[in-house]
């Protein structure tokens, strides 16, 4: 098994194999969130207006998403694992939308085998539905990539980073250093965004889900259904 770990729109272009794009602070995080509450599915699309279109044609009742960070205006949600561990969800379809994430999630759609969505709170359950996969006989050689998406997938960030070579730790066999990860993101610069009273889209306690390394037993899937990026948990 050959692991590539790569970096922001670019790097998700050029993935091939099976592919994990990470976004840590927040769309993955906020995806694993409501799928643990029960959401059925979560269409992923590069546009604002691509989501609108998608809730006025039916294929999903909840549209969620930011633009820097804020929350789009007539959207339900924001992109906000706090706010979404406050939400009903249970059958729904969601519609997101985010800045890097889903930008990632379009962006590799083309070239991976298969494709998951990944972020610290679901790096174990992602490591073993790779592992299922990139092991098995049929498919090799195997290629895994692992793209940090980084702040609007133009600039790289630590939780992302160091998030995919958890996940290389992982898929090598390593526990990895859970304690190591937490610190070494809290002592970075985007941390301080988190407790700014002024910065009232990052709740404090999307850091405290973002950061629950393992929370969740399930990955989260995409695959393509009518041509657009479709996530589903995946349990092994
Ligand atoms: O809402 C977020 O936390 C980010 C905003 S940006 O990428 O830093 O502009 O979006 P996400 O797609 O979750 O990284």
């Amino acid at each position: 098994m050959q692991i590539v770990i790569d970096s922001l729109l670019e790097g998700a272009r050029r993935a091939t194999g099976t592919v994990v794009v990470i976004d840590v602070f927040r769309a993955f995080t906020t995806a694993a969130v409501l799928f643990s509450r029960g959401a059925e599915k979560i269409v992923m699309t590069e546009t604002v207006d691509a989501a609108f279109a998608l809730r006025d044609a039916g294929v999903g009742s909840l549209v969620i998403g930011e633009i820097d960070g804020v929350k789009v205006p007539g959207f339900d949600l924001g992109n906000s694992p706090f706010e979404a561990s406050q939400r009903e969800v249970e059958g729904r379809t969601i519609i997101q939308r985010t800045s890097a994430g889903t930008q990632g999630i379009v962006a590799a759609l083309g070239g991976a085998d298969r494709l998951y969505a990944g972020a610290l709170v679901t790096a174990p359950a992602t490591a073993r539905a790779v592992l299922a996969v990139a092991t098995a006989p049929a498919v090799a050689p195997a290629r895994v990539s692992l793209v940090a998406m980084g702040r609007a997938g133009r600039e790289r960030t630590d939780e992302d980073e160091i998030c995919a070579i958890h996940l290389r730790n992982l898929l090598e066999g390593r526990p990895g250093a859970v304690a190591a990860v937490r610190d070494l993101i809290l002592a970075g610069g985007q941390i301080a965004e988190f407790r700014d009273p002024e910065v009232a889209h990052m709740h404090p306690g999307d850091l405290d889900i973002c950061l629950d390394i393992g929370r969740y037993d399930f990955a989260i899937r995409v695959t393509r259904e009518d041509g657009r990026p479709v996530a589903r948990p995946e349990r092994m």
